[in-house]
């Protein structure tokens, strides 16, 4: 689908620094932009199994809610050895006061049982697309790298201080926002939604 010429947007995420790098993915395409906390849309419980059905369900609630396009960023940190952990349960292990220390020390405890050192992990980012009447389409993105202890660097947000993408030796949190949106599952899923619904 194609966001109508003239068309605002609300990016439905609750999580500042998502809705810092989407903002930042969007910014060359001039589209009039609202948060989902500024129009004061609720925060849906994120019931789905799978990172696309929660990036659909949290489009369409704000973009009913709102009556206007709706873009939904579900993601997460999948770690091969823990079968996929912490996949989309990513900010739930961060538990109420969402401090990701807890989540990133709880994988660490695990791979330590495990015996894994430098496990293979990914990013993964499901974009969904609402229109005003719930109608959606979806767009993902991975990024491939391994999970380096203690955690590093003060940049992004989230799990960006164990990650180390492929090729790279500095975790997501010490490269320059401009290299992560160069190589991110957002920004991954971020060019097919341009190109589908931008283009
Ligand atoms: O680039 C990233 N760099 C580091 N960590 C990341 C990234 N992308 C997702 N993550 C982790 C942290 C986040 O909290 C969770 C997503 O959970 P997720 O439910 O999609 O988002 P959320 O609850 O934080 O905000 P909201 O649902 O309102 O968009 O995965
Ligand atoms: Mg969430």
């Amino acid at each position: 689908m194609k966001l109508p010429e003239g068309a605002s947007l609300v990016v439905a995420s609750h999580n500042a620094g998502k809705v810092r790098e989407i903002l930042a993915l969007l910014a060359p395409f001039g589209i009039a932009v609202k948060g989902a906390g500024e129009l004061g849309l609720p925060e849906p419980e994120e019931t789905g199994l799978t990172f696309a059905e929660n990036a659909i369900l949290k489009a369409r609630a704000s973009a009913l809610g709102a009556k206007m396009y709706a873009l939904a960023d579900d993601s997460g940190l999948a770690v091969e050895a823990l079968n996929g952990d912490p996949g989309i349960y990513s900010a739930r292990w961060a538990g109420p006061t969402k401090d990701f220390s807890i989540a990133m020390g709880k994988i660490e405890s695990l791979l330590a049982e495990k015996g894994v050192a430098k496990a293979r992990a990914k990013f993964v980012c499901c974009l969904a697309l609402s229109t005003p009447e719930g109608e959606v389409e979806t767009f993902q993105g991975e990024v491939h790298g391994h999970l380096e202890f203690p955690p590093r660097g003060t940049r992004g947000f989230g799990y960006d201080p164990i990650f180390v993408a492929d090729w790279m030796s500095e975790t997501f949190a010490e490269i320059d926002p401009a290299q992560k949106h160069a190589i991110s599952h957002r920004a991954k899923a971020f060019e097919l939604f341009s190109k589908a619904v931008l283009g």
